[in-house]
């Protein structure tokens, strides 16, 4: 079965390059049994999986499966909503990442985040990507690392002659870019992206694309997109959210389908439900 809603040059290419399924690869999140509530209504129920080194993960689903409830769960960024509640298990390289004794912050700068909106500081371009290697106190080379930081998002060259301009002033599609130079310039280890492209134009969502192709050899990246065709070009493996109603649970919440290489999820999906949403049949 092949997805009418899927470019199929973006699957062609894909097959010829399909990942394995990482079995082998380290494990960088394992998480197990996960219940996200907010306000005590259940949002996300029972959600298991296995994120793997250098791979990019995308998960999709139709709007309000618990996608982005999911992905903070990942650098803990649920803390900080009111009322947010997370059970369950994530072990990151094998610790429990919410553990007493944990920090947040240096979760957050182990797993840095990406959101769908740029989110510039009303600073100059050197100062956004040099803001957090301060506060960590990285101050040690600091011209060199926003260098680094900015030519590994892919905007240096169009930066370099005025690093001291305000960075709002650049276009959304560059802002973007410098919200990623500006997560890459503490040395994370995983990049969480929330729709990192919804708010472009399709130039700049191919910059970003290309940009995550070569970001994954450094980095593990989770990515949530509505774009199956985006989830097709850029991720080695897709996990499905749907809803499920459940009147003896309050109403609905967010579960994980299916979690599987991207061609499988795509071509050949193992639950009828997955190969209603990809084909376009609901959702
Ligand atoms: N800060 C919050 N406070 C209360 N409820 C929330 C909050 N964030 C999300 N929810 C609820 O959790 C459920 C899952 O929402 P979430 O935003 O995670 O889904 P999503 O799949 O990312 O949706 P979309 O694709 O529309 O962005 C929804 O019922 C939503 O209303």
């Amino acid at each position: 079965m092949t997805s009418p809603h899927i470019d199929s040059s973006a699957l062609g290419s894909l097959a010829q390059t399909s990942p394995p399924d990482g079995r082998g690869r380290e494990v960088v999140f394992d998480v197990t049994d996960l219940n996200v509530s907010y306000g005590g209504k259940l949002a996300l129920k029972d959600v298991s999986l296995e994120i793997r080194k250098n791979f990019v993960t995308a998960f999709i689903g139709p709007s309000g499966c618990g996608k982005s409830t999911f992905i903070r769960c990942f650098n803990r960024m649920n803390d900080l909503i009111p009322g947010a509640k997370v059970d369950g298990t994530i072990l990151y390289h094998g610790r429990d990442l919410y553990a007493s004794g944990v920090d947040p912050v240096e979760v957050r700068r182990r797993i840095g985040m990406v959101f769908q909106k740029p989110n510039p500081f009303p600073k100059s371009i050197y100062d956004n990507i040099a803001f957090g290697p301060r506060v960590l106190g990285m101050k040690k080379g600091l011209d060199d690392r926003v260098e680094r930081s900015l030519r590994a998002a892919a905007l240096w060259d169009e930066v370099k002659d005025r690093l001291e301009d305000n960075a709002l002033g650049l276009s959304g599609g560059q802002q973007q870019r410098l919200c990623i130079a500006r997560a890459l310039a503490v040395e994370p280890d995983v990049i969480l992206m929330d729709e990192p492209a919804s708010a472009l134009d399709p130039i700049s969502t191919s910059r970003i694309e290309d940009l995550i192709h070569e970001l994954k050899s450094e980095y593990t990246i989770v990515i949530v997109t509505h774009n199956m065709q985006q989830a097709a070009r850029v991720a080695d493996m897709t996990a499905f959210f749907s809803v499920e109603l459940r009147e003896d649970l309050g109403g609905r919440h967010g579960i994980l389908v299916e979690h599987d290489k991207t061609a499988k999820i795509f071509t050949n999906p193992s639950d009828r439900r997955t190969e209603d949403y990809v084909t376009g049949r609901f959702g």
